[in-house]
């Protein structure tokens, strides 16, 4: 198991926020999470990538537990690319991908062969190589998501946590992001709305309700019609798309 939360809590003025989460994700998978705004997602992410301290439960990175791992160790490790990524204005494209490489690299290291390897790739993979001596400013939401999502594969992480990474972006490159983290040999989750895109890409599914997990497992388990009425409060009527043999979830207005 390459992510493993056990019984993981936080709470914010006693009100809890992630309540005895328990969920695992083997190396190389993809664990979808959903559900409804406020439902604690980004949360969860911050407390796997250790930016926030369970109040009680465990979560381990392979065999260690997260809270032992020096900050240097997990720096190089996990990459979290968060909703409203931020970056300074006034540096361009291939400077924001270039820092996904410090926590690789000393204050006095010099740049290598394979920093810059890493960047060249990250770049390509995010299709952002015919804008790297772009300026930050410059770039649109989407441009500027996908630079993110860059900036943390420089980091060449084996845990990658994506929150909404496919906000601001047109549906070609939606789907770009997502077979790209699909195919990479990393372990990944990733907050996401749509579950459609959820259940072509990810290997598992976690729904999170009120900060607990209401449900995980295949795409085929959880996304059904009566845990999506009980959830999300929509009807639909989910079939298997004959495309990709996924879930396919269509949603039904009143009238039909
Ligand atoms: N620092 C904080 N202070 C107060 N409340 C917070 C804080 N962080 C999160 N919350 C609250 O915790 C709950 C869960 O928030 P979180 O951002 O984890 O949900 P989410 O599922 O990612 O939501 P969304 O889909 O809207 O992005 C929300 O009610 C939010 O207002």
């Amino acid at each position: 198991m390459s992510i493993s939360v056990k019984e993981a809590s936080w709470a914010i003025s006693n009100k809890p926020i992630v309540d005895s989460v328990t969920l695992g994700v083997e190396t190389g998978q993809m664990l979808g999470l959903l559900g409804p705004n406020g439902s604690g997602k980004s949360s969860l992410l911050r407390l796997i990538c250790g930016l926030r301290r369970v109040e009680s439960g465990v979560i381990t990175l392979g065999d260690q537990e997260i809270s032992r791992i020096p900050r240097a160790q997990l720096s190089r490790r996990i990459a979290l690319v968060e909703q409203q990524a931020t970056t300074d204005a006034h540096i361009s494209v291939e400077e924001v991908v270039r820092l996904g490489r410090t926590p690789h690299r000393g204050p006095l290291s010099p740049w290598t062969v394979t920093d810059e390897e890493a960047v060249a790739h990250a770049l390509d993979s995010a299709g952002m190589t015919s804008k790297r001596a772009r300026s930050w400013h410059t770039l649109s939401g989407g441009e500027r998501q996908r630079v993110h999502i860059a900036r943390a594969l420089a980091q060449t992480p084996t845990e990658l946590l994506l929150d909404e990474p496919t906000n601001h972006l047109d549906i070609q490159h939606q789907l770009d992001i997502l077979s790209l983290v699909a195919k990479l040999p990393v372990t990944s989750v990733v907050a996401l709305h749509d579950l459609n895109l959820a259940a072509m890409f990810c290997d598992r599914i976690a729904i999170l309700q009120h900060g607990r997990v209401v449900a995980i497992g295949t795409p085929e388990t959880v996304l059904t019609e009566d845990l999506i009425a009980e959830v999300f409060g929509v009807r639909t009527y989910v079939d298997r798309s004959p495309h990709h043999g996924r879930p396919h979830i269509h949603f039904l207005t009143r009238g039909g």
